[in-house]
């Protein structure tokens, strides 16, 4: 589909919208939970209150703040200096937030006491500290246990993808088996194809870009450790804290120390292969700065799009990344996702929770039902899609 037949982008304007809300009502509670969290002096606080009431009722200010790619932000503030936030884009709106909040504590500040600290760090860690993971990897070393039969795997590797799936939700994560999956929670299931791709024809390695650190980065390394049975495997993540608890090179390494730690024999093996892994280079680990960007998939670096295309699959997980692969504007969600995605280089699988407006290539029976049965299931995260271009 071209640029021009695009629908328009999700605005943060529209009073009762879902991304006004974010703004409005989730950030003030993210600011809040930042200030808890860590131990910042006034004068980082007081940063980080400005820069809430900015987006609540400012405009955008000319400064450009420090960090990564910074001529795409030059020219980004340069058309932007002086919008309200109000009327920016909603994806362009909170990929902005989320590097002026890295400004605010000093992230990208040499010389600085906080600066490489990850303002998150302390909800991810509680992530890796909480009970829910130690659920989740319970059911892992329960499900790896009982694998005899070729009956056994295929359903092992199903259930593995499913917690990568849920994962996102992070919520469900491994209890989330074939068994008590819940169908009907997954609106389209292009599982099989997913399949078909990964134990394909072919050198290439399948890419996994990944999404949320603590349980979702946890199911995702089980799935790729799954992966890794037929094809390498190259894992993409976040160069510096993103959206909450997006995966930095340095959430990894702390998973597999909590992985390495676990009491179940099985979960330390899973450490240790992923270990051997990464040191035989048959799992491959990559940052790139696109992933902090509001652009989408259509507008991909050279280099990233020739390792896509060289790729047997791409595998993108979570929201963020359906929202940069789709567009985030306002599909009509009976659009068929191949039909929208077809510019992306090579094959595609998305795997997400529905946690925004737009979705696309959803049955348009299945459609009404959904609209009618829950209207808010787009941003509840209680429905998932695993969908596929091939
Ligand atoms: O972690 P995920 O699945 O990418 O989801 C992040 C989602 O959270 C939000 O930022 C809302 O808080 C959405 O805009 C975004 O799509």
């Amino acid at each position: 589909m071209a640029d021009t037949q695009l629908p328009p982008r999700i605005g943060i304007d529209r009073p009762g919208s879902f991304s006004r809300s974010v703004f409005h009502e989730r950030h003030p509670v993210l600011i809040a939970n930042l200030i808890a969290d860590n131990t910042y002096p006034s004068h980082i606080r007081d940063r980080l209150e400005a820069l809430l009431a900015e987006t609540l009722e400012g405009t955008v200010p000319p400064e450009v703040p420090p960090g990564p790619n910074r001529p795409f932000w030059e020219a980004e503030i340069a058309r932007c200096v002086g919008t309200p936030w109000n009327d920016l884009p909603f994806l362009w709106a909170e990929s902005y937030f989320y590097r002026r909040i890295l400004d605010a504590v000093d992230h990208f500040a040499p010389a600085r006491v906080f600066y490489g600290a990850d303002p998150f760090a302390p909800q991810k860690q509680a992530q890796l500290d909480g009970a829910e993971l130690r659920t989740d990897l319970e059911a892992y070393a329960a499900l790896t246990e009982r694998d005899s039969t070729s009956q056994d795997r295929a359903e092992r590797r199903q259930a593995l993808l499913r917690a990568a799936l849920w994962g996102n939700q992070a919520d469900l994560g491994f209890r989330t088996t074939t068994a008590i999956a819940g169908q009907s929670d997954i609106v389209v299931d292009d599982s099989p194809a997913i399949w078909d791709l990964i134990d394909g024809p072919g050198s290439g390695p399948v890419i996994v870009v990944a999404d949320n650190a603590g349980r979702e980065l946890t199911a995702d390394l089980a799935l790729i450790d799954a992966i890794l049975e037929t094809a390498p495997v190259e894992l993409h993540l976040k160069p510096h804290p993103y959206f909450v608890s997006d995966a930095t090179g340095r959430d990894l390494l702390a998973t597999l120390d909590a992985l390495a730690a676990d009491p179940n024999k099985p979960v330390q093996a899973l450490a240790q292969r992923l270990r051997d892994a990464i040191r035989g280079d048959r799992l491959r680990l990559r940052a790139h700065g696109f992933y902090v960007l509001p652009t989408t998939y259509r507008h991909l670096p050279p280099d990233l799009a020739a390792d896509f295309r060289a790729a047997r699959l791409v595998i993108l997980k979570g929201d963020l990344n359906y929202r940069r692969l789709v567009g985030d504007r306002e599909w009509d969600a009976a659009t068929p996702f191949g039909e929208v995605v077809d510019y992306f280089p090579g094959d595609v699988a998305a795997l997400r929770t529905a946690k925004s407006d737009l979705a696309v290539g959803i049955d348009p029976v299945r459609l009404t039902e959904l609209d009618n049965a829950s209207p808010e299931w787009r941003v509840s995260g209680t429905h998932a899609m695993m969908q596929v271009l091939h």
